[in-house]
């Protein structure tokens, strides 16, 4: 390349600016955080507080508020030149990934862009980098060069594309420079897989391929079902997703109103990065679990049992919680309660006294206007019993025997139960504090007029199970399984109360495929105004709680919701050789092609008739660490004690492959693939994702003969 010289210069000029820029937004925030200092201290030598008449208190108002701005304004430019300072810090590291070449209509030159992970504007108030998420970077993922048209301010502007470059940079040594004319180069894109060493998520900045790059910057459709073969890198277009709306949106929305729902903990874990080092807070991120024990008064099974759980064929009771059918029928209930099915309420008590009965309950919900809906009839008879108690302990405050608890109280008992220490004991004092002390007394009564424990939303699940199924199924529950609280937060939410919620703008939801129709109904009932972006692959469904991306689009259909589906079916993840082999493990019926971007690389390494005891040298002589996937949490249990009897130590982990799920592994041993325990489709589909896992090495083992599954 010709002008490599000239790049290197560029780069060494760029360089220098973010070098200097760096040095005058440290020197300003020490200064600035001295002068910060000085000026809270002076606050009060300045304004002398004078609240003597109206006119003194106007003026020292008017002072402090003056002060208050002051300080606001100080605070602000501290926050923006820390931001700046952290964004040339990221811009070090890196100063940009590409370049683009463009000419514009009505111009002679042609002019060069610089994309970078953030953007830089030097003191001359010149765009030297323009951050990747600016529309005028949206051109840089195009797939050919020639005429491009990019939106600024709903403005169209139309050029032509003349040439792309791309770099591999390090600080302010230019390693490779590329010349593109299709998209992103395999080299770059090559060298940034070659470069994933971390075992947390990294950002694809650099690299994103055309088909990702228009799901991230997709604007046009609210809802988008991404259904991905295994590593084509779904989460990845998830997480820079985010980073791109942050931006887009960054006068109107934060990260607060965002939300992932995760396949699992130690995958929570596994993404925290990426968002943090694009420069961007990381939104809420929370298992399906967690999410619904965030809800009042929710008690759930623990994840282990939850993942037990999902593993076994369910019983027909959790398939009906799971069904799109019974959840819809649950919603309809809104609009009409069927006859056959009475409200229950249960009475408030206090220790066995009883202070409001089911019957007083019920015939304060007969007083509500029978034309309102369902849920407002409940929130009526809510203040109602919020208000005769009230009124009761208002009467009870004015009882002789309460106040002479109330004179009896020491101080300390006072403070305790009153909040504070009587300041005299009139009549008046003595009357609000007894009215405090029932109220403190009887704080449980409040709380379940509160918590609506006086309406008996598991009996109206209990009964609508067995009017939907014409008394079939009895839910009988013991536990409270995730599949049975979803569908009381349903009721709850629709029929008695609306959840409190975040206000979400976006909520994105990883591995979909895991989630039952009831939890996708359940959220697009909890957040009807919020758009859903849903990454998943069919393929990777190892549980029986599953929906299919047919379930998918009927539920948005349902909702009068559009839903905008893509298919990728580029795996980035593995070797060629590891790609090849999960490849094959799909039905021919799904008419997947996957192709892989990673070079042959090693074959995988097959042991059948395995003992346990010659898969201590095996593990041995892997490349560490190695992360050894079981079919169930038992194997990997009895694997991890097996290792401990043995005293074998290695570097690495065994993970059963529900939480090995959505993660990558650069070594990989498939503990114990029999055909004893892979023969069913659901099998297959564990399979496809434990394999997918592996990037570099696989090594697959046996006890007995291999899964047919495996063509060796
Ligand atoms: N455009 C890209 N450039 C560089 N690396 C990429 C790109 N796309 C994906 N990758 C890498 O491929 C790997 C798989 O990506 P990711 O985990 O997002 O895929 P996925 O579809 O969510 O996988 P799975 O469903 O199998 O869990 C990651 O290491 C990711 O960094």
């Amino acid at each position: 390349m010709n002008d490599l010289k000239a790049e290197k210069k560029h780069l060494a000029d760029t360089y220098q600016q973010l070098l200097t820029r760096k040095t005058v937004l440290s020197s300003f925030l020490t200064e600035d955080r001295k002068k910060d200092r000085l000026a809270m201290q002076s606050i009060g030598e300045e304004i002398r507080l004078n609240f003597d008449n109206f006119a003194d208190r106007l003026d020292t108002f008017a002072a402090i508020e003056s002060k208050n701005r002051e300080i606001d304004q100080m605070n602000a430019a501290l926050q923006s030149a820390e931001r700046e300072l952290a964004a040339i810090d990221r811009l070090l590291d890196s100063p940009y990934f590409g370049k683009i070449s463009l000419q514009f209509e009505d111009e002679e030159t042609i002019e060069d862009f610089y994309i970078g992970i953030n953007g830089f504007v030097n003191e001359n108030k010149e765009g030297l980098i323009y951050d990747w998420r600016s529309p005028i970077a949206e051109l840089f993922y195009a797939k050919r060069l020639g005429p491009v048209s990019y939106q600024v301010n709903n403005q169209k502007i139309s050029a032509a594309l003349e040439h792309r470059r791309q770099f591999i940079i390090e600080k302010d040594h230019l390693k490779q420079a590329f010349d593109t004319s299709v998209a992103i180069q395999d080299e770059v894109l090559l060298a940034a897989l070659e470069a994933n060493n971390s075992q947390k998520m990294q950002d694809i900045t650099a690299s994103i391929q055309h088909e990702q790059n228009v799901i991230i910057r997709d604007l046009a459709h609210k809802n988008l079902l991404v259904n991905g073969v295994a590593g084509s890198g779904k989460t990845s277009a998830v997480m820079q997703r985010i980073a791109f709306l942050l931006y887009h949106f960054r006068e109107e929305m934060t990260a607060e109103n965002v939300l992932i729902l995760s396949p699992n903990s130690r995958f929570i874990d596994y993404i925290s990065q990426v968002l943090p080092s694009l420069g961007e807070k990381n939104p809420l991120t929370l298992t399906m679990r967690q999410f619904c024990q965030t809800f009042p008064s929710v008690d759930l099974e623990s994840e282990e049992a939850y993942f037990d759980r999902i593993q076994q064929t369910p019983s027909e009771a959790i398939d009906l919680l799971r069904s799109a059918d019974f959840s819809r029928f649950l919603q309809s209930l809104s609009k009409q309660l069927p006859e056959e099915l009475v409200l229950h309420f249960k009475p408030i008590k206090r220790k066995n006294v009883v202070l409001f009965s089911e019957e007083t309950i019920e015939t304060f919900f007969q007083e509500t206007p029978k034309q309102a809906s369902l849920r407002d009839r409940i929130q009526a008879v809510k203040k109602k019993l919020a208000y005769a108690w009230e009124e009761r302990l208002q009467k009870n405050a004015l009882a002789a025997n309460v106040h002479d608890q109330v004179r009896s109280l020491t101080e300390d008992e006072q403070r305790s139960l009153l909040g504070t220490v009587l300041k005299d004991d009139s009549e008046k004092t003595i009357q609000k504090a007894a009215l405090r002390l029932l109220k403190k007394k009887y704080a449980t009564i409040s709380k379940q007029i509160n918590d609506l424990n006086w309406f008996d939303t598991k009996r109206l699940l209990a009964d609508s199970a067995d009017y939907f199924t014409h008394g079939q199924i009895t839910l009988t529950q013991t536990t409270a399984s995730l599949d049975y609280t979803v569908c009381l937060l349903l009721i709850r939410h629709l029929l008695a109360e609306k959840q409190p919620v975040p206000a979400l703008r976006y909520l994105f939801i990883d591995e979909v495929q895991d989630y039952t129709p009831a939890q996708i109904q359940f959220l697009l009932c909890l957040f009807p105004m919020t758009a859903f972006t849903l990454v998943g692959d069919q393929q990777q469904a190892i549980f029986t709680s599953a929906i299919t991306v047919s379930e998918i689009q009927t539920l948005f259909q349902q909702q009068a919701k559009s839903l905008e589906t893509y298919q990728l079916t580029t795996s980035y993840r593995s070797s060629g050789a590891i790609t090849r082999l999960f490849a094959q493990m799909l039905p021919k019926e799904t008419n997947l092609n996957i192709s892989a971007v990673r070079p042959e690389g090693k074959l995988p390494q097959f042991y059948a008739n395995l003992p346990d005891v010659s898969l201590v040298d095996i593990v041995k002589e892997l490349k560490q660490p190695v992360t050894i996937i079981t079919k169930d949490s038992r194997s990997s249990e009895e694997l991890k004690q097996f290792f401990d009897k043995q005293a074998v130590s290695f570097h690495g982990t065994v993970l059963p492959i529900h939480l090995a799920k959505g993660l990558e592994f650069k070594q990989v041993l498939l503990y114990d693939v029999s055909a004893e325990n892979y023969h069913t489709n659901q099998d297959r589909r564990i399979l496809y994702t434990a394999i997918s896992r592996a990037m570099e090495e696989l090594v697959v083992t046996s006890k007995g003969t291999f899964s047919p599954f495996l063509t060796i």
